[in-house]
């Protein structure tokens, strides 16, 4: 990912003679000897460490950060010695984005698609990002949810350059050393996996790192965090999947998972680590961690760093988005449904708590919201009655009422007017449980939000079909267009991925050093209320995902000002202008002039660069 030459750094004013002119000549300085643009300012302009006089002009090719292909103009290639490197021709980045398409659309395979995209994120940044920003529906079903889930999957196979970290258990003691290896010293978000629980899929180990992969190209693609603030790990603690653990194309450590006390200290050491390497208010973001980890260590951590757990948090806030777009058409409350989720782990204690959160809101109490919360998981009805009692992590939602197994009987006794699925179990909302929905109400709500695509709780059309129509649904992984009745339904994606990032850029914006759980609660009320009458009216409760960008600037800016309101922001001076800062912490998705605009090439640099024959590089003299 990055070339040996560019990882130095040496500011402009510390080069000495040629290396000096040059540095001036790159450094856009209309004066020689006066280098106006130094190396802080070089990384304000292209959102890179890289000062351009220690780079040797091959590395504009060779570096993604700096890659342009043909987009070198004439002027560039010249002062950058790449004349000759490259065809004749010029393109624009518009051109190049139409040949990216048009080489995306000849693979039929979404894995191989995938590749591609890897390939050119390894090619050239700035395409890469300004194509998957400019393409999201039709992109991230291929960086993300489900075809990361195939490429998790076949990650021995398709591995090919680093990207990101992996620390393993073996790293104990040195982590710090092992975060000093990255390259970028300006990092603000980390995102990490241990890789025991990837989407739906179980326990992937070290094969997890494309999650964190994934999720921080949404960071950039759909909030505009600068790419080099972004560090995604994969914490290798071994693997208890058997299949990976007699797999030769497996990368990762072969032996069974660290447990208890060994891992815990490795995670605090980890946390540590990370904040003393790029500072207190560095964002850590937890994902698909196992159930027995995942809420346990949001709740040690939650108020020691600026953390949270995107399945939990991230999840909550998008779903109960949902929840309070559906209102508008089912014209019953927040307090007015009765809720059953299938699955009583991460994902759906976070929905959970968060939709009694805003019950309460709505006047409940807090008992009263929680009675009307029920769960049921592999054991069957969460019921203080049944064998081994209520798990600890779900406690608060278990009821004194008989234990049940079979869940269809369940969806018939307690008729819920919204089911919600976090199982990973694909199919198990059955033509029975969606029929029996459509007779506890006139318009259930039923969110089918396990990944990837086959683990989903039942299709987009199966709920339509088996609910004559009725039923207001939404799904963790994009379904195709429903017809029903003659009618077309287009069916929204209720997935995380709607609040993260703009969480993200309202944090790393505002350097703000803890997560209250409002805050996501904010991010579900911004969400919903970009719902408008159109989505609703084709069965979307959520904006389309063309719109993500724009909702994602929309909850980081409410973020940013609920930072301050809470003395949170530990940005000074206070931004008077949310929308304005926020907008100045993004990422330029245009290629930037390596000779910026205000560069006139002096004449006198002219002449020595005709002396020298285009060789006027300091590492070509
Ligand atoms: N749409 C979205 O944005 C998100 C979707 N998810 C998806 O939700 C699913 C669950 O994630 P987590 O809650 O983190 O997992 P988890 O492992 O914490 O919880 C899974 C729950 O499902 C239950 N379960 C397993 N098999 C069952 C069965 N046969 N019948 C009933 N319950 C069963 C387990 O007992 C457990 O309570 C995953 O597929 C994940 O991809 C997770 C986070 C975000
Ligand atoms: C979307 C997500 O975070 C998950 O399925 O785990
Ligand atoms: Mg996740």
């Amino acid at each position: 990912m990055f070339s040996t030459a560019s990882r130095s750094l040496l500011c402009c004013s510390h080069a000495k003679g040629p290396h000096r002119a040059l540095a001036s000549i790159l450094t856009k300085s209309p004066a020689l000897d006066t280098p106006s643009l130094q190396c802080r300012d070089y990384h304000e302009v292209t959102g890179n460490i890289i000062c351009p006089n220690v780079v040797r002009g091959i590395d504009h090719l060779r570096d993604p950060r700096l890659n342009k292909g043909l987009a070198f103009t004439l002027e560039e290639r010249q002062a950058l010695g790449i004349h000759g490197l490259l065809a004749a021709k010029f393109k624009t980045q518009e051109e190049q984005l139409d040949i990216c398409r048009i080489s995306i659309d000849r693979y039929e395979d979404n894995l191989n698609k995938y590749l591609y995209l890897v390939e050119l994120q390894d090619r050239n940044e700035k395409l890469f990002f300004r194509l998957l920003s400019e393409n999201i529906e039709k992109y991230l079903p291929i960086v993300y949810t489900p075809t990361v889930g195939l490429a998790c999957q076949r990650f021995g196979l398709i591995y090919r350059r680093p990207r990101g970290l992996f620390i393993t258990i073996n790293d104990k003691g040195h982590i710090f050393n092992i975060l000093k290896n990255w390259p970028e010293p300006d990092v603000r978000a980390i995102v990490f996996t241990d890789g025991e629980r990837i989407l739906g899929l179980g326990d992937l180990g070290a094969y997890g790192m494309g999650i964190p992969v994934g999720k921080l190209s949404l960071y950039t693609a759909l909030a505009g965090i600068k790419p080099h603030q972004c560090l995604p790990i994969t914490l290798d603690v071994g693997t208890d999947n058997q299949d990976l653990l007699e797999d030769p194309l497996y990368i990762g450590l072969r032996q069974k998972r660290v447990r208890g006390k060994e891992y815990d200290e490795f995670i605090d050491e980890f946390m540590e680590a990370c904040v003393q390497r790029y500072g207190q208010n560095t964002l850590l973001q937890f994902e698909d961690f196992a159930l027995i980890n995942a809420g346990r260590l949001l709740k040690k951590y939650r108020h020691k760093y600026c953390t949270f757990n995107d399945d939990i948090q991230g999840t909550a806030a998008v779903a109960v988005a949902g929840l309070m777009a559906a209102v508008r058409v089912t014209k019953r409350k927040l307090s007015e449904n009765i809720y059953l989720f299938l699955g009583a782990g991460s994902a759906a204690n976070g929905i959970a708590n968060l939709t009694v959160a805003a019950m309460v809101a709505e006047g409940l109490s807090e008992k009263q919201a929680r009675e009307r919360v029920y769960m049921f998981d592999v054991d069957g009805l969460l019921s203080t009655r049944r064998e081994g009692g209520v798990p600890e992590h779900a406690k608060s939602f278990g009821k004194d009422i008989e234990p049940e197994k079979d869940f269809e009987a369940c969806v018939a006794k307690i008729k819920p007017s919204c089911l919600i699925g976090c199982s990973t179990v694909g199919g198990a909302f059955t033509t029975n449980v969606l029929q029996q929905m459509a007779r506890n109400t006139d318009r259930p709500v039923i969110f089918a939000l396990s990944n990837p695509t086959s683990k989903a709780e039942c299709t987009a059309q199966a709920a339509y079909d088996n609910t004559e129509g009725r039923c207001i649904f939404a799904s963790g992984s994009p379904f195709p267009p429903v017809k029903y009745n003659g009618k077309e339904f287009h069916t929204g994606q209720g997935n995380n991925s709607y609040i993260f990032p703009g969480v993200a850029l309202g944090v790393i914006a505002t350097a703000t050093h803890h997560i209250p759980e409002t805050m996501f609660l904010t991010a579900a009320r911004t969400l919903a209320h970009y719902v408008s009458e159109e989505d609703l009216a084709i069965g979307r409760i959520y904006p389309s995902l063309a719109e993500l960008k724009e909702v994602s600037v929309a909850i980081a800016i409410e973020v940013a000002k609920m930072a301050y309101d809470e003395g949170l922001g530990s940005v000074y001076p206070i931004p008077r202008n949310f929308s304005m800062h926020i907008r100045r912490c993004q990422y330029e998705f245009n290629y930037v002039v390596n000779l910026p605009d205000r560069y006139t090439w002096p004449e006198s640099a002219k002449v020595d660069y005709k002396r020298s024959r285009g060789h006027l590089h300091p590492c070509n003299t």
